[in-house]
């Protein structure tokens, strides 16, 4: 199921606004932001062929991670269509940059160093890059679509409203390139959660099918994306002391700034401790996690679910379609915060600080 395909049918102003678009001189970045199911993938679909069909390269930067067409989701990705096509989910993406959640609200600093690095490759070759929002548009969204538009300057914004709810966002992006606003298509249709999260099972099912178990050892690769690993390895003392005190099984831990132990729980009794000298992690936290295979260049090879992680042997098992010759590639395993399965079930989100 996808929720946006390409359609001629729609508001004269995107005939309007694919001509002015078209008559500008390239290369052009043209980003296109809208609050939840406004209409963006639809429009960008639409602007794309068309532009395609004037003879024009396009990019897509899809950048949507919470309801993303190219694959791999919880990643930023670059493609680009080599003809007409009805759906961002038909497209391979060559490029991409790892979130490593579907709920980016705490990552705005990835998401828009993200956009920014893959327009920059984009620019390399095409004429007009489309990129695709969250329809994350208020508070932190809103913050977040600045720093994108900050860093990108993109030559055009489309805003997608139904009532000029976007003032506030169109005057805050204005400093930074052109805005436009488009009316949302009476067309335009709500998913409802459930449906939304259906959505992204498939994705993630189309993603994992035909996925092996890796092993990656942890001596060969960085640990990115999380305070585990970071500061010296407890001692055995330590080690002994936070066990007999709250009654864990610590099964890894390191001295930073503070304690940082990965533990499991044996006995189950109040415990108080000061939180900003230790940081306990439940090691079931773990499983099922998302985790990026980065490259040497910062770039996300694919993503993987960490199945099993052992800390005194320093390695892990992951879950993941990377063909094995391209895993060789990683010079960093990078920690998401959405915990899935290959069926395409999402267990659960995890706060930033909370790994
Ligand atoms: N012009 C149109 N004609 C027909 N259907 C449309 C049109 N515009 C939007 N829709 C429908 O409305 C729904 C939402 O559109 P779309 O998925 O493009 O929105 P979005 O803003 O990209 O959503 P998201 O919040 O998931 O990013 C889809 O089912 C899409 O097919």
């Amino acid at each position: 199921m996808n929720k946006a395909a390409y359609t001629l049918d729609v508001p004269e102003d995107r005939f309007d606004l694919l001509d002015n678009l078209s008559s500008r001189p390239g290369p052009l970045k043209v980003m296109l932001v809208g609050g939840t199911d406004s209409g963006k993938t639809t429009l960008l679909t639409f602007l794309a062929n068309g532009l395609i069909e004037r003879g024009l390269r396009v990019a897509v930067v899809d950048s949507d991670v919470g309801q993303k067409g190219i694959l791999p989701p919880a990643t930023i990705s670059l493609a680009f269509p080599e003809g007409s096509f009805s759906s961002p989910s038909e497209l391979t993406g060559v490029a991409h940059y790892f979130i490593g959640t579907t709920s980016p609200g705490q990552y705005a600093g990835e998401m828009a160093v993200g956009v920014k690095r893959l327009v920059d490759i984009a620019l390399e070759s095409a004429d007009v890059v489309l990129i695709d929002t969250t329809g994350f548009v208020e508070g932190p969204g809103a913050e977040m679509k600045r720093l994108k538009a900050e860093l990108v300057r993109p030559d055009v914004t489309v805003f997608l409203e139904r009532d000029n709810e976007l003032e506030g966002l169109r005057k805050l992006l204005s400093p930074y390139g052109d805005v436009v606003s488009i009316r949302v298509s009476p067309k335009a249709r709500e998913h409802s959660r459930e449906q939304r999260r259906e959505v992204r099972r498939e994705k993630w099912r189309a993603y994992f099918s035909g996925s092996a178990l890796v092993e990656v050892d942890l001596e060969n690769v960085s640990i990115g994306g999380t305070s585990l690993f970071q500061g010296r390895p407890l001692t055995d003392e330590e080690v002994e002391l936070l066990s007999s005190l709250f009654g864990w099984l610590v099964l890894a831990g390191w001295r930073g700034r503070r304690y940082t132990v990965v533990k499991s729980d044996v006995q189950s009794f109040p415990r108080g401790y000061d939180r900003f000298a230790l940081h306990a992690i439940d090691f079931e936290r773990l499983s099922n996690l998302l985790v990026g295979f980065i490259d040497g260049n910062g770039l996300c090879l694919g993503v993987g679910i960490l199945k099993w992680i052992s800390f005194s042997a320093k390695k892990a098992q992951v879950l993941t379609p990377i063909p094995p010759e391209e895993i060789g590639r990683a010079v960093e395993l990078r920690f998401g915060r959405i915990r899935v399965l290959e069926t395409g079930e999402e267990l659960g989100l995890l706060r930033r600080e909370e790994l």
